[in-house]
């Protein structure tokens, strides 16, 4: 697969606010990619400076194998054939439908012009809607007309911030799919930026995880619950907690919860401490065994109860059960780890890698 997109080493930089720094990643032809992060962690600002309204401080941003910006310098938006959807969809209101979605189309007859409007609007399933104005649309349908006119010119890469922000929440749990299928069908690569992780998870094949400026993990939703590289993605991705646990061997960690064995994340050598993350899906409620854990909290899910539970260290945890077996805060139960890999960190919260040297 070619790489639609390549930021190398990018830095933006705002006076002396660093928004984005030393960002490195890869998006292939086709592949819908997804920037997630707490507000201000420089999601749009790498956005806005792949569509060409700001400049790298550092580092290049490559469009189809073509550097379109460097250090202090860039191609303008217009030579970059990039689509851009913003929160508030900037429709035009005294433009119909149908000349909302020509609008950024080149000259061309008006016939071959309506042809492609009308194809635009079959694909994002408002067939015929073409003489309508934007006012007498809801707000999904809008939203449908906003991705057909950024993908009239059929442009390299669309970038879509925050898209569903305005969108109520009934849509936003059905529109970000139906926006998936439509980028799919016309085969568009495109970059989302959200701090949701539901509308990311929903919209995304790959996504990255942003903290200050930083990019921590760029990777599947898979890989960002199951194999999170940093403390920050275990934490903000899905929920969890971290023990500590001593390594005494390869694949070895001692820990309040036993002796956990497993395929590990990253070895250490004997006697280190390490932080081992537990998921609710990875420590399993025993109901006969002695009774080492405490019920502090559980939290009916429909299907399944999330327990709280508190080890005799006073370390917490996290438990899904099934909701037919059910057990009352404060009763004693035992726990089996099921753990299928152990995700380890150095203790302290550290990052893994050697040249990250925040958190
Ligand atoms: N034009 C600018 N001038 C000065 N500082 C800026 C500018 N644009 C962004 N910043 C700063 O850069 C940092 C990153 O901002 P950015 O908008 O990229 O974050 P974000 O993750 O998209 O946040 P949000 O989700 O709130 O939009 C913030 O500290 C912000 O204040």
């Amino acid at each position: 697969m070619s790489e639609r997109l390549s930021l190398v080493d990018l830095t933006v930089r705002f006076g002396r606010t660093t928004a984005v720094e030393g960002v490195n990643l890869k998006l292939p032809t086709g592949v819908i990619g997804c920037l997630l992060g707490p507000s201000g962690c420089g999601k749009t600002s790498i956005l806005r400076t792949v569509a060409g309204f700001e400049s790298p401080s550092a580092g290049v941003v490559r469009l189809h194998g073509n550097t379109v910006a460097g250090a202090g310098w860039g191609h303008p938006p217009e030579q970059r054939r990039v689509g851009m959807i913003f929160q508030d969809l900037a429709l035009f209101p005294h433009l119909t439908v149908a000349d909302n979605i020509g609008f950024g189309l080149p000259k061309k007859p008006a016939d071959k012009r309506q042809k492609r409007i009308d194809e635009l609007l079959e694909l994002v399933g408002l067939p015929g809607m073409g003489k309508r104005y934007p006012h007498h649309m809801s707000g999904g349908q809008q939203q449908r007309v906003a991705i057909a006119r950024a993908l009239a010119p059929k442009p390299e890469i669309l970038l879509l911030d925050e898209p569903f922000s305005s969108l109520d929440v009934e849509l936003r749990e059905t529109l970000p799919r139906e926006l998936r299928d439509i980028l799919r069908e016309a085969e568009t690569t495109a970059l989302l930026v959200t701090h949701d992780q539901t509308e990311a998870f929903a919209m995304a094949d790959i996504v990255g995880v942003m903290q200050a400026g930083r990019l921590h993990q760029w990777d599947t939703a898979y890989n960002l619950y199951h194999r999170p590289e940093t403390p920050f993605v275990a934490d903000f991705i899905g929920q969890g907690t971290r023990i500590a646990g001593t390594m005494v061997g390869p694949g070895r960690v001692k820990t309040e919860l036993g002796l956990l064995e497993g395929q590990v994340s990253h070895e250490y050598p004997p006697g280190t401490e390490v932080d081992v993350l537990v998921r609710p899906d990875d420590v399993i409620i025993d109901a006969d065994g002695p009774g080492v854990a405490e019920i502090e909290e559980r939290v009916f899910r429909g299907a399944n109860f999330l327990y709280t539970l508190a080890l005799p260290g006073g370390t917490r945890l996290l438990s899904l059960a099934p909701s037919h077996d059910h057990y009352a805060p404060g009763v004693r139960v035992n726990l089996r780890p099921a753990f299928t890999h152990l995700v380890l960190f150095p203790r302290g919260g550290g990052f893994r890698h050697a040249d990250s040297d925040d958190e």
